[in-house]
Order: C-alpha cells, then structure tokens, then sequence
C-alpha cells in the first residue's frame, strides 16, 4: 500500500495571503490610464502575480481596442524542446483575457477557453498579445485574443466566455466547486457547440 504523503508547499508556494476580498474586487471598477500596467489579479496570480516566482508575471496594458502585452515564454513554460507548452500558452491567454475585467468595470470568470495552435510558439521569443471584448450579451463576455510574433505572424488565436459573477463566487469558492453537478458542459446541456457570435 502507498504511503499517503500530504501536499507540502514550499514557502514559495504557500500562496497569498489572507486579504481583503471587498477591497481586491473594487480594484476592477477603476480604470487605469493606457501609459500605466494594470494592476496584476493578485500578487500571487498564476498568470500575473509579481509575488508568484513560478508564474508567468504578465504585464498588461489597455489601448483603445482591449488590452496588449509583450511577453516571452522561458524554460520553465517549455513543451517539446525549444517551443512553450500549450498549457502554459493557454495559462497566459486566459489571463489575459481576466485583465479585460478592467475596462468592464465589473468581476467575471472563465466558462470556455478555446485556443487554435496556428504555430508553435517559441521559447525567449518576443511576442505581443492582444485580447478584445467581442459582443457581451447580458453577463456573458465573448472575448477574442491573438499572439503575434515580431514579423506580425498571428501564432495563436483564443475565444472565450466569461461569464459576470458577484461577489460571492469568490467569497464563497468552495460552496460554488460543491454545487456543481454533472452534467457540467454546456455541450452536455445543449448539444454540440456553435460558433460564438
Ligand atoms: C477576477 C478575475 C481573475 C481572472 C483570472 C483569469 C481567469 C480565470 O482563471 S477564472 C478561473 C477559472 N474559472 C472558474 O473557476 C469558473 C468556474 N465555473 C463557475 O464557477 C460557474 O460555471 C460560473 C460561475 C462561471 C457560471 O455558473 P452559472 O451562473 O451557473 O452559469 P450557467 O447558468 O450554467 O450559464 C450561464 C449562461 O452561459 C451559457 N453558457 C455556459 N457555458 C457556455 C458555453 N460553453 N458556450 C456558450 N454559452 C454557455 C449558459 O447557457 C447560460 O446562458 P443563459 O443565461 O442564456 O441560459
């Protein structure tokens, strides 16, 4: 029988600190001016925390479209030699998309992440990401995104919904992780999945 050893995080990992959940999410009613980076999600954000030695510590900016960042994968994100995983692809896309937040004024999260690997994506290469608010439809947030290398080859394309939640997701996160019940994919409710508007 396998011993059952429990999860020790390192120091490193330990992850955030308690926090003041109301004042973390006034942060996304303000928005800041275009010449600035936008606040990372937290400091120990997976995608944007400066705090998190193991993430990809994106810095985004807003323009008049959406937001953009110049960002390079390295050897900690690699999938096959020299080109970055699509996981951690999708990880920084998907973060991406939560800095749209900023120019809705409002807290969402990701229902559906899809991602077209159109090309490999190279480790320490320079590359510009850019995600825009497609359509919103009530709470739903269709949202675009592309990679872009510095030959504005398009390498990645990404759709997703996000969807608009209070507070209280985040306040109560384990609640919301037990009331889901299968079936859990919009396919399984409603069939095969059509094109986005
Ligand atoms: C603060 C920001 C930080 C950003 C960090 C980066 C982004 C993230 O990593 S977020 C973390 C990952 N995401 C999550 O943890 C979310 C987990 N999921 C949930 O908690 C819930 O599913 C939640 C809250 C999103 C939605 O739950 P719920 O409100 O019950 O949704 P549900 O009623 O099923 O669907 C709402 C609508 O969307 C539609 N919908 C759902 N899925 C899909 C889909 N895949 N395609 C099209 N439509 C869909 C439904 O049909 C429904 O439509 P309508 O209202 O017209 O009937």
């Amino acid at each position: 029988m396998t011993e059952h050893t429990p999860n020790t995080n390192t120091p490193e990992t330990a992850g955030p600190e308690p926090f003041e959940a109301e004042d973390w999410i006034r942060t996304f009613a303000v928005a800041p001016p275009e010449h600035v980076d936008l606040p990372p999600h937290h400091p120990h954000c997976l995608g944007c925390g400066p705090a998190n030695p193991h993430g990809h510590q994106l810095r985004v900016r807003r323009d008049a479209h959406g937001v953009y960042a110049h960002h390079s994968f390295d050897s900690r994100h690699v999938g096959a030699p020299a080109i970055a995983h699509g996981g951690a692809v999708a990880t920084v896309l998907d973060d991406l998309f939560g800095f749209l937040l900023y120019t809705v004024g409002e807290l969402a999260v990701t229902r559906h992440l899809a991602i077209d690997y159109l090309a490999p994506v190279l480790l320490d290469t320079p590359y510009t990401l850019r995600s825009h608010i497609h359509s919103r439809a009530g709470r739903k947030l269709h949202l675009r995104a592309t990679i872009e290398n510095n030959h504005a080859h398009v390498v990645t394309t990404a759709t997703a919904l996000f969807l608009i939640v209070d507070i209280d997701h985040f306040l109560t996160p384990r609640h919301n992780a037990s009331a889901a019940t299968a079936p859990t994919t919009h396919e399984d409710q409603q069939g095969p999945q059509m094109d986005s508007p």
